[in-house]
C-alpha cells in the first residue's frame, strides 16, 4: 500500500476505537445524570421520615449528588482530543492514552489517564531504553474525528509483520502550528526530559529552570495537573494556586488546565493575590525597585505608629469637677508605649484603652498630690474605662486602621520622611512619596504586596466592623473587578501546593506576599534568570529562600530545548544577552523555518505607518497571532495607531506584560527603548525577542541595541 492509503487506513482504524470511546462516554454521562437524579428523590421522600433517618439520608442524598456532579463535570470538560495516544507493547498489549482514563461496561479500559502510571511509558520510552514498548502513535483529532496518526518506532527489530508505521515528527507538527489566543495543552507530546519534572515527588521545593520557550510554564501547569491526579487528598482539599506575572498572562494559560479536566486550580497574578483589587499598572522601574525592596518593610513598620493624619492632637475628660487633660506630646508618649508592648494595632485597642487610663490616672494623681488630696486610682480607671466620652475618644485616636488608608499616608512626604529616613535616600523618599500623592486611579502591582505586608502588619480589624480585609475605598470597589478565582477573604495562607511561574521577576517583597500564602505548602517554581527584570538577585534570592521557609527537599530541574523560536529568531535574540547570560543559560532552538529577522530602520516621523505596514504585512504572514511589542509607555500611543486595523489576531503589548506570552509573529517597536525603560534593560528585550514562533519585524530609529553577529551567523536581513 502507498503511503497515504496506509495513512487512511490507520485513521480509520483508530476512528473505531475513538467512536466507542465517545459512545461510552455518552453512557457515563446519562448514568451520572440518573445517579444524580435518584439523589434528589431521596431528598424529598426524607421529609417525612423520622430525624434521624433523614439526617443519614440527606447525607446520603449528599453524598450521590456530590459524587455525580463531580463525575458530570469531569465528563463534560472540554475535551479537544480525548484520546491522543496510544502504545503498542511487546506481546501484543495496547494502550490508549487519553485525558481521563475510562472503562467499558466490563471494566476493561479504553482509555488511560495519561497522569497514571500506565501511561507513563507514552512520555518516558527512548529507542535507548523502549519500556517494552514497540510503537508509541501520537493520534490527532478535531473534536470526535481523527485527523492523523504519527508514530514513533522504539523497538524496531520487534514490529511484527502486521503494524504500520505511518508519519513522523508529531512534536514538529505541534510546534510549527499557528498559535491561538490561548496557550494549548501538550499532553500528547511531552518530551522524557518535561515528563520527570511533571512527574517529580510533590513535597518540598521542585524549582524549573531554563531559558525561553524550553515549556517551563507548559510543564508547571502539567504538573499541577498531574499533582492533582495522584495526590487530591493531600493537596485537593486546601487547593493549588498559580501564580503568574500578569493578568494578560493568565488569562493567556486558562485553558490549559480546563483542557485536562482540571478545575480546581486558582490562577492569581501578581496583581491579583489580594481580594477585590486587580492591579495591572507598572510603577516605572526606579520606583518599583524601591517598593520593592525589603527596605520597605521596615518603612510600613514604622509608618503605621505613626499618629493617624485625623486623630485628635490633645484629650481633655472631666473626672469628679476636674479636667484631666494629656497634651499632644503625652498622647504621643502613651501611643509609643502601647506600639512597644502590642501586637498588631488592629488587635492592641484593649491595650491602648488601658494605658490611655494609666495615664490619665497619672494625671490625676499628680493634681491630687499638687492639692494634697486623696486618690483612688482603680476607681478612675474603671469610672473612665465605663465612660462613653472616654470610648468616643478611643475610636478616633486609636482607630481600626486598614492598609490601603496607611500606605496613603505615604503621600505625606513628611510623614513618609519621618518612617524612612534611616533606610531611604531623601531623592528616594521623595520619589516615593510623589508617586502616592499623585498616583493614577487605582494601585499598581508592586503595591499589591505592600498592602499585603500591612495587611498583616495591622492585623484583622475587628469582626464586628469588617468590611473586607482591606477596606476599599468606595474608588477602588469600583475599579475593582472579580478576577474569576474563588475568593479567599481571610484564608490566604492555606494552600497546599502553589507554582510561581516567571518567578525571577518576583520582588523581594513580593516574595514575601506570596510565601505567605504557602506557609503549608509544597511548591514549584519556575523561572529563567536571564529574563529577569528585578535588578537585586541577591536579595530576592534571599526572600524567596525565606518564603520556602524550612522545606529542605529541594529538586532542581533544567529544561535545555527551546521549542517556541525558530532558531533564526533565537540566534538573533541571544546576541542581545550574550554578556549577560552564561553559555549553558541559553537553551538550544530546535525548528528552522529558513525566515531570518528583519530589521528595518525607521524615522519617528514615519513609525506610525512603518508599524501599520508591518502589522498588516505579519498578519497576512501568518495563520496565527500577530503581537506588536514596544516599551510600556508607549503602548497606548501604538494602540491607537492599530485602531483601524481590527484583527482580533493582533495585540499590541508592552514589554514588561509580554512576559510568559507567545506570538506567531511579532513586531518589535525601538529595541533601544526597551532596553532604556528598565533596570535590566537587555534582559527585558531578549524576553521580547523571543516571543516569535515564526516571524519577527523589527523597528528601530536606533542603533547599537544589537551586539554585532558572531563569526557565521547572519545578521538581520535589513529592510526599510
Ligand atoms: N513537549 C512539547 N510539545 C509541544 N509543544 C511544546 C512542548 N514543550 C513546549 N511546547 C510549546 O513551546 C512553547 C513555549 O512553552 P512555554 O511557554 O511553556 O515556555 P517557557 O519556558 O515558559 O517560556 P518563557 O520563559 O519564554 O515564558 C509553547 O507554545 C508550548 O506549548
Amino acid at each position: 500500500m502507498s503511503e497515504p492509503r496506509v495513512r487512511r487506513a490507520e485513521i480509520a482504524n483508530e476512528q473505531v476505537h475513538v467512536d466507542r470511546v465517545y459512545a461510552r462516554l455518552a453512557t457515563l454521562r446519562e448514568q451520572a445524570e440518573a445517579m444524580r437524579a435518584k439523589g434528589y428523590e431521596i431528598g424529598h421522600g426524607a421529609q417525612r421520615e423520622a430525624v434521624f433517618e433523614q439526617a443519614s439520608m440527606l447525607f446520603e442524598r449528599d453524598m450521590m449528588v456530590h459524587h455525580a456532579n463531580q463525575t458530570l463535570q469531569t465528563l463534560d470538560a472540554e475535551y479537544e482530543g480525548l484520546v491522543f495516544g496510544r502504545l503498542d507493547h511487546h506481546g501484543s498489549e495496547t494502550v490508549y492514552v487519553g485525558r481521563l482514563g475510562i472503562r467499558d461496561a466490563e471494566f476493561n479500559n479504553l482509555v488511560t489517564d495519561w497522569r497514571a502510571p500506565a501511561a507513563a511509558p507514552f512520555y518516558q520510552a527512548t529507542a535507548e531504553d523502549p519500556m517494552a514498548v514497540v510503537r508509541r502513535r501520537v493520534i490527532r483529532c478535531s473534536g470526535q474525528t481523527v485527523l492523523d496518526v504519527d508514530d514513533d518506532v522504539l523497538m524496531p527489530e520487534a514490529v511484527p509483520d502486521d503494524m504500520r508505521v505511518v508519519g513522523e515528527g508529531a512534536l514538529m507538527a505541534a510546534l510549527g502550528r499557528a498559535r491561538g489566543d490561548r496557550m494549548r495543552d501538550i499532553v500528547a507530546t511531552i518530551q522524557k526530559e518535561q515528563d520527570e519534572i511533571i512527574r517529580a515527588p510533590w513535597r518540598g521545593v521542585t524549582e524549573i529552570t531554563g531559558g525561553p520557550g524550553t515549556g517551563k510554564t507548559a510543564v508547571a501547569l502539567h504538573r499541577a495537573a498531574y499533582l492533582l491526579y495522584r495526590y487530591r487528598r493531600q493537596l485537593g482539599g486546601a487547593g493549588v494556586l498559580v501564580i503568574g506575572p500578569s493578568g494578560v498572562f493568565t488569562n493567556y494559560i486558562s485553558r490549559v488546565l480546563p483542557s485536562m479536566g482540571e478545575t480546581n486550580v486558582e490562577l492569581r497574578a501578581l496583581g491579583q493575590l489580594l481580594d477585590g483589587i486587580e492591579a495591572t499598572r507598572h510603577d516605572p522601574a526606579p520606583l518599583a525597585a524601591i517598593k520593592g525592596s525589603l527596605r520597605m518593610r521596615k518603612v510600613l513598620a514604622k509608618a503605621l505608629r505613626d499618629t493617624p493624619p485625623d486623630a485628635p492632637t490633645e484629650m481633655r475628660i472631666s473626672y469628679r469637677g476636674e479636667v484631666l487633660k494629656l497634651t499632644a506630646k503625652e498622647l504621643e508618649r502613651v501611643r509609643r508605649r502601647v506600639h512597644s508592648q502590642a501586637g498588631p494595632p488592629n488587635k492592641s485597642r484593649v491595650r491602648a484603652a488601658e494605658t490611655l487610663l494609666a495615664a490619665l490616672a497619672d494625671k490625676a494623681q499628680e493634681y491630687a498630690e499638687a492639692d494634697g488630696r486623696g486618690f483612688d486610682r482603680a476607681e478612675l480607671i474603671t469610672e473612665l474605662g465605663e465612660r462613653i466620652d472616654f470610648h468616643r475618644f478611643l475610636v478616633v485616636w486609636w482607630p481600626v486602621l486598614y492598609p490601603a488608608q496607611v500606605l496613603r499616608w505615604l503621600g505625606d512626604e513628611r510623614r513618609l520622611t519621618r518612617a524612612a529616613r534611616s533606610v531611604l535616600s531623601a531623592e528616594e523618599i521623595t520619589l516615593l512619596a510623589r508617586s502616592v500623592a499623585q498616583a493614577p486611579a487605582g494601585w499598581s502591582v508592586a503595591d499589591i504586596a505592600l498592602l499585603d505586608e500591612l495587611r498583616v502588619l495591622l492585623g484583622p480589624p475587628p469582626k464586628r466592623r469588617r468590611r473586607s480585609t482591606l477596606e476599599l475605598d468606595a474608588e477602588q470597589a469600583r475599579d475593582s473587578r472579580t478576577t474569576g478565582a474563588r475568593q479567599r477573604p481571610e484564608h490566604y495562607d492555606e494552600y497546599s501546593h502553589i507554582v510561581v511561574d516567571e518567578a525571577q521577576d518576583l520582588s523581594p517583597m513580593q516574595w514575601r506576599m506570596v510565601g505567605r500564602r504557602g506557609r503549608y505548602a509544597s511548591w514549584t517554581v519556575v523561572g529563567d534568570p536571564v529574563q529577569s527584570s528585578w535588578p537585586d538577585p541577591p536579595e530576592a534570592q534571599q526572600a524567596r529562600d525565606q518564603a520556602f521557609g524550612a522545606r529542605t527537599a529541594r529538586r532542581r530541574y533544567t529544561l535545555r530545548t527551546n521549542y517556541r523560536n525558530s532558531a533564526e529568531i533565537f540566534e538573533l535574540a541571544q546576541r542581545v544577552v550574550a554578556g549577560h547570560a552564561e553559555p549553558d543559560e541559553l537553551p538550544r532552538a530546535v525548528r528552522e523555518t529558513g525566515l531570518v529577522p528583519q530589521l528595518r530602520t525607521v524615522e519617528p516621523a514615519t513609525r506610525e505607518t512603518a508599524v501599520q505596514a508591518a502589522a498588516k504585512e505579519m498578519l497576512e504572514a501568518v495563520e496565527g497571532t500577530v503581537g506588536v511589542v514596544c516599551a510600556m509607555g508607549r503602548v497606548e500611543q501604538t494602540q491607537q495607531w492599530l485602531t483601524a486595523q481590527a484583527d482580533e489576531r493582533l495585540r499590541v503589548v508592552g514589554s514588561l506584560d509580554a512576559k510568559g506570552l507567545e506570538y506567531d509573529a511579532v513586531v518589535l517597536l525601538e529595541p533601544t527603548e526597551l532596553i532604556e525603560e528598565s533596570l535590566t534593560g537587555r534582559r527585558v528585550l531578549y524576553v521580547a525577542l523571543t516571543r516569535a514562533t515564526q516571524q519577527l519585524v523589527i523597528l528601530s530609529s536606533r542603533d547599537g541595541w544589537l551586539p554585532s553577529a558572531a563569526h557565521g551567523n547572519a545578521d538581520p536581513a535589513p529592510t526599510r
